[in-house]
Order: structure tokens, then sequence, then C-alpha cells
């Protein structure tokens, strides 16, 4: 197997406020390959969105990496860690290989300029291209996202298009210089239903067909279940299950995943109305975390071991992960 496009290795970004250190990323690690879709799951609060700009080198002040390494290899196996370059350097990466698309994709588009300007800007500050070829560059991208009639709508400006089209430019902006990676915070989360599932079978086409790999931030356990094919759980800061998607949704070992799942509506609740299953008690404020499992408070099968810390513990092939006590049933990690 290849070695993987991005590895994040016990990385720590906390915030030094005045009130203490809040550990917004706590010895978070996971691995992607070229071309791989990762789902980043947890509840609002859980640090997904700070791995994510932690990757990016844009966390804002008075947030830092503290520890850890972020790796990223090109495709003759060179690797850089991201968190040991410059601004200059990272400014460098940021719309070439790597990209990020928001919830708000107003925060990515400009509102005064039409849509084709923003796209071949893109193209032209990465790419040494004739403005000719950054147009044909924007056509496409605006066709493979499934923006109908590209070579007319390029013409407009952002709020001439819906909530889900101009999502879906932001999409094409983060694709058009084809990055090895785009970090996707919630892009869906805002729109409705229908728009929502249009995306996601488009990205899951885009990823198979472009060699992107993706990580896909969400609160959501369902929406990774048809897009990713590995699934990290944050709880508190810290990754707590890592898996294959199938396997860790059929084989849930950690009791948060298992709750997570159990917040999933099946058709059954949808049609009934019936209440989904909560998670009980809140999540913990990352200021000054007790020592400990930080999901032992909501936790059912908590016992005394987890007044300390557990490991995240990963399988001998790699490819399932787990930092629990006291695990359901399952094959051991
Ligand atoms: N600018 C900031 N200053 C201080 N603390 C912050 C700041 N930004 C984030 N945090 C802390 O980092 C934690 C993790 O935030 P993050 O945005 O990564 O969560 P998330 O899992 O992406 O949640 P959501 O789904 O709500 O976006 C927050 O709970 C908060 O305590």
């Amino acid at each position: 197997m290849n070695r993987p496009l991005l590895e994040v290795r016990n990385l720590q970004t906390h915030f030094l406020t005045s009130m203490g250190a809040i550990r917004a990323v706590d010895d978070v690690s996971f691995a992607l390959q070229r071309g791989e879709v990762l789902g980043l799951v947890g509840e609002s609060g859980s640090g997904k969105t700070i791995t994510g700009y932690s990757i990016l080198g844009v966390v804002d002040e008075p947030g830092q990496i503290v520890g850890g390494e972020i790796v990223l290899r090109d495709a003759e196996d060179r690797e850089v860690v991201l968190n040991h370059l410059g601004e200059k350097q990272l400014r460098r990466l940021r719309g070439n290989r790597i990209a990020m698309i928001m919830q708000d994709p107003m925060m990515s588009l400009n509102p005064s300029l039409r849509i084709g300007t923003q796209l071949v800007e893109t193209v032209l500050a990465h790419r040494q291209v004739s403005r000719s070829e950054a147009e044909r560059r924007a056509v496409d991208v605006m066709r493979r996202v499934g923006i109908p009639d590209p070579e007319q709508r390029i013409q407009a400006f952002p709020h001439e298009f819906s909530g889900g089209m101009r999502q879906r430019i932001a999409i094409a902006i983060a694709l058009i210089n084809e990055p090895d990676l785009i970090i996707a915070d919630e892009p869906t989360t805002a729109l409705d239903v229908t728009t929502q599932v249009q995306i996601l079978v488009e990205v899951q086409k885009l990823a198979r067909d472009t060699g992107t790999a993706w990580i896909w931030i969400t609160h959501d356990l369902a929406v990774v279940a048809g897009l990713a094919q590995h699934v990290a759980v944050m709880y508190a800061g810290k990754v707590v299950e890592f898996g294959a998607t199938e396997d860790l949704l059929d084989h849930p070992r950690h009791p948060y995943t298992r709750g997570l799942i159990a917040s999933i509506p099946g058709e059954g609740e949808l049609a009934s109305g019936r209440r989904l299953h909560q998670i009980p008690g809140n999540t913990p404020s990352l200021l000054n975390l007790p020592e400990g499992c930080a999901f032992r408070t909501r936790c059912d099968r908590a016992g005394a071991q987890c007044d300390i810390q557990p490991m995240l513990e990963t399988s001998p092939a790699g490819n399932r992960a787990l930092r629990c006590w006291h695990p359901l049933e399952g094959q051991s990690p």
C-alpha cells in the first residue's frame, strides 16, 4: 500500500486564554490515502473544525499548535511537515494542494466579483496558464459540479445563485486546481435535504473521478455513511474511534459511536415522528478538562479505570483504532 497522502500525528491545538488552556484538539491522529474520503464526525465543539484549520495553518490567535505533526506527501513521496512551514509557504499550498470549503459558501466567495473572475483568478494565482485556458477550466469545473449552462452562468454574481448552487461554486473553486486534499466543513448542513443529497452524490462521483482526497467534517454520521471510506469519531478534542465506515457503523466499539449511530433517524422515526435516541448529558467544557476519559460522565459502561485517560489503540492491521477501557463487544482493536 502507498504511504498516506496525509498523516496527522498526535496533533494538539490549544487556545491559550487568560482562563486557562482550551484543549480544542488534543492528541488527534489519523491518516488519509490519496483519493479517499475521511468523515470527521462528532458533536458541536468536539474539535473538528480546529483540526481542519490546523491542517491548513489558519488557526486564529490565541489558538496554537502546541504538539504533534501534520505530514503531507506529494506524488513522489516527498514529505512536508505542514506545521513547520512559514506563512508564505503555507499560502502557496492553500488553494493549490490543499483547499477548504466552509459551511457558509459566502465565506469563500467575493459578492462583488463575477463567478468566472473568481474561478479564473484562483487558477492564475497558482498555475502558469493563459487566461483563456483558465476560463476553459472554469467552465469545465462548473459543469463537473453540476451547474447547468456554465458558459452563461460564469458571468453571474454570487447573489444570482441559490444557496445550493453557491455551495457548488465554492466546491468548484476548491476543485479547480485539482488539489491533493479538500477539507469540507459541514458544507451541506445549511441546505435542504434534497439539495444536500444531490451534492453528496456529486461529491461521491468527484472523489472517484479526480484522485483528490477529502476530509468531510460533519456532526451527522448519516452524511458520511455513503460518502466516506473511513470515519474518525471525535469527542472533546480527541479521536475516540476510527475505522472503515461500514465496519464502524455495523460494529461500533466506543459507547459514544454507538450513541451517535442510535441518533441517526431511521425510516420508522421519520414516518412516525417518534423521538430519536439522544446521548444523555452535555459535552464537557474543554477548559481545564479533568483527567480521564471525557465521555465517562455520560457513559453507561464507565468504571473506576475511566478516571485514567485511555490511549488510542490501533489494530495490528492499522484499520481500526479505539480509545476506551470498556468497549462494546467486537473484534479487539
Ligand atoms: N477562537 C477561539 N477561542 C477560544 N476557543 C475556541 C476558539 N475557536 C474554537 N475554540 C474552542 O475549540 C473547541 C472546538 O471547536 P471546533 O470549532 O473545532 O468544534 P467543532 O467540532 O467543529 O464544532 P461545530 O460543529 O460546532 O463547528 C470549541 O468547543 C471551543 O471551546
